[in-house]
């Protein structure tokens, strides 16, 4: 990811050669790039991109190196739901926006909820496929929290396929993956897929 620089108004200085490659998108699609209302338009646009991709910046991994080992025993599944998010695609770098449940059958340590939210949201950040982005947040905590099992179910609409293209709204695509106990036992796969409300 290349470095930003920052101006005294704590705003990103975006670079010349990316307002003109968004002024040069303009003008393709046929407005006019020196009226008043568009002058600014290419130095929100970049920001605006550099802020829906600032996962390129993060490694979601750290957000669960803090983890706590006194939980009173508790040893049954730990289930975040409806995580809403925002993603862009990239096929059309179109928006998806959608809900993630993401689980896990703890080991021997938790970590604070908010961090699953904290790794989902490190890698939609970023230019994705849904089905990507379901495998890499369920790889993510299974790699970190080796937990018996993870479980990640992610229901998304995809803005490529609602505005533009087949022009289907309403349409939601579903992804999972399940790991561990979750893939191997039917009844832990029962029992969380019923928690998430599937
Ligand atoms: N599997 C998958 N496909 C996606 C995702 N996001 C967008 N797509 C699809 O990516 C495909 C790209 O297909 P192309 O034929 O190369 O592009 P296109 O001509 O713009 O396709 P249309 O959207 O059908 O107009 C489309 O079918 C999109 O619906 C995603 O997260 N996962
Ligand atoms: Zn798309």
């Amino acid at each position: 990811m290349s470095e930003v620089e920052v101006g005294p108004d704590g705003k990103i200085i975006v670079p010349d050669h990316v307002l003109d490659a968004v002024r040069t998108l303009i003008e393709w699609t046929g407005d006019d790039v020196a009226r008043e209302g568009l002058l600014d338009t290419p130095r929100r646009v970049a920001r605006a991109w550099k802020e829906y991709c600032q996962g390129y910046a993060e490694d979601p991994s750290v957000y669960l190196s803090r983890t706590f080992e006194e939980v009173g025993g508790y040893d049954e599944i730990v289930l975040l739901r409806d995580i809403p998010f925002q993603s862009h695609c990239e096929h059309h770098m179109a928006p998806i926006t959608g809900k993630a449940s993401i689980a896990y059958l703890p080991r021997d340590r938790v970590v604070g909820i908010s961090k699953l939210a904290r790794v989902l949201n490190g890698y939609a950040r970023r230019l994705q496929v849904q089905e990507r982005l379901t495998a890499e947040v369920a790889k993510c905590i299974w790699d970190n929290l080796q937990p018996h099992g993870v479980a990640v179910v992610i229901d998304a609409q995809h803005g490529c396929m609602t505005g533009r293209g087949v022009r289907t709204p309403g349409v939601g695509m579903v992804t999972s993956r399940l790991l561990g106990c979750f893939l191997d036992d039917q009844r832990s796969r029962k029992e969380v897929l019923s928690l998430m409300g599937y």
